[in-house]
């Protein structure tokens, strides 16, 4: 049937408990480049029932945005719930190794390596650039006399 989703997920993945972004997803192998690591299941959170409740919740950490039509036919981002290692995955902004793809007919997000990934590697995606939290990959920014030794360089070629 057409309407059947097949599943996949890596066997090569474990969750880690303990880490400085709390649980996340770690290779057990190496993983080529272009894997499907997860196919997940979505819920598509309504936009009334998301402002009221969700956003009020630990699960607000969790939603991924969902565009969507209301009764209208206006355009929206609703909020979507992702069943299964989606929502484990951890942001990272400087080295994310992990893309998805929303599939909004059936309701999947597919989890594809961006590229190889080494034993022991988290898994990480991008949640864009509006952080709920502290990056704690974030790049520390230059102290004051750093700074100043860059701005003397770069005046001084
Ligand atoms: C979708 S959850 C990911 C799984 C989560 N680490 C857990 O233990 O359930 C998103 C949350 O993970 C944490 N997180 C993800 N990426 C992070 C990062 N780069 N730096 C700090 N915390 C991060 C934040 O607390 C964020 O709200």
């Amino acid at each position: 049937m057409s309407s059947d989703i097949p599943l996949q997920r890596c066997p090569d993945l474990i969750i880690k408990s303990d880490t400085p972004k709390g649980r996340g997803v770690f290779a057990t192998k190496h993983i080529p480049a272009k894997t499907v690591v997860d196919i997940c299941s979505v819920l598509v959170l309504g936009l009334e029932e998301n402002v009221k409740h969700i956003e009020h919740t630990s699960l607000f950490h969790y939603t991924y945005n969902w565009p969507t039509t209301d009764a209208a036919g206006n355009k929206k981002v609703a909020q979507a719930v992702i069943f299964g290692l989606g929502s484990m995955f951890n942001h990272s902004t400087q080295d994310q190794n992990v893309v998805w793809e929303r599939d909004t007919d059936r309701l999947v997000i597919t989890y594809r390596t961006l590229r190889d990934i080494r034993a022991g590697e988290e898994l990480c995606i991008s949640y864009g650039s509006h952080l709920t939290f502290k990056d704690v990959d974030a790049p520390t920014p230059p102290s004051p006399e750093e700074e100043m030794e860059q701005f003397n360089q770069i005046h001084l070629e």
